[in-house]
């Protein structure tokens, strides 16, 4: 019966790098959880044992480590670059390295109207992304970069309706005109290149994102995740392609009749589970497509 190693990868998953500059007044902060894999040369380690062509994962932690105090930590797509092309041009059995980076936004405490030197809070819920992939040697070497947020935690009060749809014998879900809409958007977005201004890239396409979300009147999620993905295309022309996934966190109105009293549309139960989960992929009509850039490792979808 023949049986082949069809596939292999490996890497630190979650390493977490918190990079401080103190070398002024006015203290920095990045706070990241950094995943390497490597792929290359590397059947012996399963097949025979042999670990002489293994970059330990031990030392891909390190590595995370020294660029940050060496090269610093500053857009995480430059940081992920930086790692992944280590890897590839200067350890001879890596054909191809691929970083995702999460990073914690951090926020300065406000103390008598300014933001303390060296005091955070964490900001937000919500975690930036990065994942970079870099492939081949010198002139054949390729580098893909994609973008992100997750947990991107939102909730429209009003503007949004589910009616029209298609109706079976198993169907008991009432149209609506007016609903609470809420998700916990994943958006990942895949860049042309890597001449980017990352930091206000990010910042952009995350305004963008919400300015949809709130102002779009929506017909349904999958109709609001169109005219986000649509909005960063026209804005961003380095972004070929936008990845987003919707959990719909259903929100019920709740009956409050036993206790004789209206609802007025006012009072919900937070469902939890199940949620729908709406896709969308936009992409430009003349991009060719990119699958080595969506690989996620760290068993992460
Ligand atoms: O925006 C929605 N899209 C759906 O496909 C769907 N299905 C459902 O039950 N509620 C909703 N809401």
């Amino acid at each position: 019966m023949p049986i082949t190693l069809a596939g292999h990868q490996y890497g630190k998953a979650e390493n977490r790098v918190v990079r401080i500059r103190r070398d002024r007044a006015r203290h920095e902060i990045r706070d990241v959880n950094v995943t390497t894999t490597l792929r290359g040369d590397f059947a012996d380690a399963y097949l025979t044992g042999d670990q002489s062509k293994v970059l330990p994962t031990d030392t891909q932690k390190n590595t995370c480590y020294a660029y940050a105090g060496e090269k610093g930590l500053d857009a995480i797509e430059d940081y992920g670059l930086a790692l992944a092309r280590h890897f590839v041009d200067d350890v001879a059995p890596v054909s191809g390295a691929r970083v995702e980076i999460e990073e914690y936004a951090w926020q300065r405490v406000e103390v008598d109207g300014a933001g303390h030197d060296h005091t955070w809070v964490r900001a937000g819920a919500e975690v930036r992304t990065a994942a970079v992939v870099v492939e081949g040697e010198g002139e054949q070497q390729r580098s893909w970069v994609v973008g992100g947020v997750k947990e991107l935690v939102v909730l429209k009060s009003t503007g949004s309706e589910f009616s029209g749809f298609l109706v079976d014998g198993y169907t008991t879900l009432q149209p609506t005109r007016d609903r609470v809409m809420a998700t916990s958007l994943v958006a990942n977005w895949r860049f042309t290149g890597t001449d980017v201004d990352w930091d206000a890239t990010y910042t952009g396409i995350r305004a963008v994102l919400l300015r949809e979300f709130a102002t779009v009147h929506s017909l349904a999620l999958q109709q609001t995740l169109w005219h986000m993905g649509r909005a960063v295309l026209a804005e961003f022309p380095r972004v070929a392609e936008i990845r987003l996934v919707a959990p719909n966190k259903h929100h019920l109105p709740v009956d409050l009749s036993p206790f004789g009293l209206d609802n007025h549309g006012e009072v919900f139960h937070a469902d939890d589970r199940p949620y729908g989960l709406i896709q969308a992929v936009v992409a430009r009509d003349d991009d060719p497509g990119a699958p080595q850039a969506w690989a996620f490792g760290a068993g992460r979808a």
